[in-house]
């Protein structure tokens, strides 16, 4: 019998030092997020990062903290739900970090009794930090405690027509009554020495301006062409002029040359020549989280208006919108009937 497992990253259990600490130390210890040898990872992790980070974490979380939890856990516990309504396989979700583990929701799928799984990792672009870990998760889990299931992966789906269409329409609803200048696409950073590690070229990907344009098949891992080639789909729908959009890379940890240009100082950037008026979008996250209400939409703000910006609005990710559940409930329904996935 069929049925599907959606991922996303996860959340600490509560807003607090004390629950932050754990849920950081194994997002961080994840070598496909901070890829170094063991014993370095383990200083930079535990004799650096948590010793403070989880307190100002915590500090974070708390200003966006839902009655329900975490909102990228309430969101995308909607989502599921609504997505289980429209189709008639089973669904389960399942988190790469914190206490809502892969291993359950794939136990939730086994006593149902479903062997062959469709895994939706659910990020719109492909990195190893996050589509990867996924997919490499979910595997050894699958081989380790339930041998007998089948496991078959929804690609990133950054290209897709129906996403870009319910992206785009969700962005034209959010700029709806806004006079703006510019409208910001702020994707997840990552370090550059992720791009070059994901290229199976091994030569492809330069970071140089051209490389992310010029065709490879190094862009099926390329994180950084895949938010480019999204901002590029969106704006064409929109109908965006060049000089009313760019792009940029937000959340980043000191020590190593990360994705640039960097947002917060996009932000100040815009601001100074002229852009007064913001309209920010995220469309790493298909579900809004730390990042987008905190580092965007709140912080941001301060720091836009600080370099002299004038009005600005963050645009909310799909979230749990009617328009996204049909999209992604018209993709399971194709792979339960046909095998096929979407292009
Ligand atoms: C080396 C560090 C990190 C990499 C690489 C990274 C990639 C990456 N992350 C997301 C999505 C999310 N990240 C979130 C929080 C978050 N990310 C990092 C670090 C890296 N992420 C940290 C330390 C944190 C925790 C918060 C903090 O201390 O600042 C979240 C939010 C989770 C939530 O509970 O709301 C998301 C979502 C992607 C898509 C990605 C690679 C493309
Ligand atoms: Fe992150
Ligand atoms: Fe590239």
């Amino acid at each position: 019998m069929k049925g599907v497992l959606l991922v996303n990253l996860g959340s600490p259990d509560s807003p607090t030092a004390k629950d932050v600490k754990p849920y950081l130390d194994e997002f961080l210890m994840d070598p496909r997020v901070i890829d170094v040898p063991n014993w370095l990872r383990n200083i930079i992790v535990r004799g650096i990062i948590l010793q403070t980070r989880p307190k100002k974490s915590a500090e974070a979380y708390q200003k966006i903290w839902w009655e329900d939890g975490s909102p990228l856990i309430v969101i995308s516990e909607r989502f599921s739900e609504k997505v289980g309504k429209q189709i008639e396989i089973p669904v389960a979700l399942g988190m790469r970090y914190g206490s809502m583990t892969i291993k359950n929701a794939l136990q939730e799928l086994n006593d149902k009794g479903v062997d062959e799984v469709l895994l939706v990792p659910l990020y719109p672009q492909y990195a190893m930090s996050s589509f990867e870990t996924v997919v490499v998760k979910t595997m050894e889990e699958q081989e380790k405690y339930f041998p007998n299931m089948h496991l078959t992966t929804l690609p990133a789906f950054y290209k897709n027509e129906e996403y870009i269409k319910v992206l785009s329409e969700s962005i034209a609803e959010g700029l709806k009554g806004f006079e703006y200048d510019h409208v910001l696409f702020s994707y997840h950073g990552i370090p550059e020495r992720h791009i070059r590690k994901s290229d199976p070229t091994k030569f492809h990907c330069k970071i140089d301006g051209k490389c992310c344009t010029t065709n490879s098949v190094a862009h099926n891992t390329c994180y950084r062409h895949q938010c480019y080639d999204t901002t590029r789909r969106v704006t064409e729908y929109l109908g965006l002029d060049q000089d009313k959009f760019s792009v940029s890379f937000q959340s980043r940890l000191p020590n190593d040359p990360w994705l640039k240009p960097f947002t917060d100082f996009e932000f100040e950037r815009l601001a100074k020549e002229g852009k007064k008026r913001l309209a920010v979008v995220t469309p790493a996250f298909v579900a809004d989280c730390l990042e987008t209400l905190e580092e965007i939409a709140m912080e941001g703000k301060n720091q836009f208006e600080e370099a002299g910006g004038e009005s600005y609005k963050h645009i909310g990710c799909l979230n749990d919108s009617d328009d996204w559940v049909k999209v992604m409930a018209g993709w399971i329904e194709a792979w339960q009937n046909t095998e096929a996935l979407p292009a």
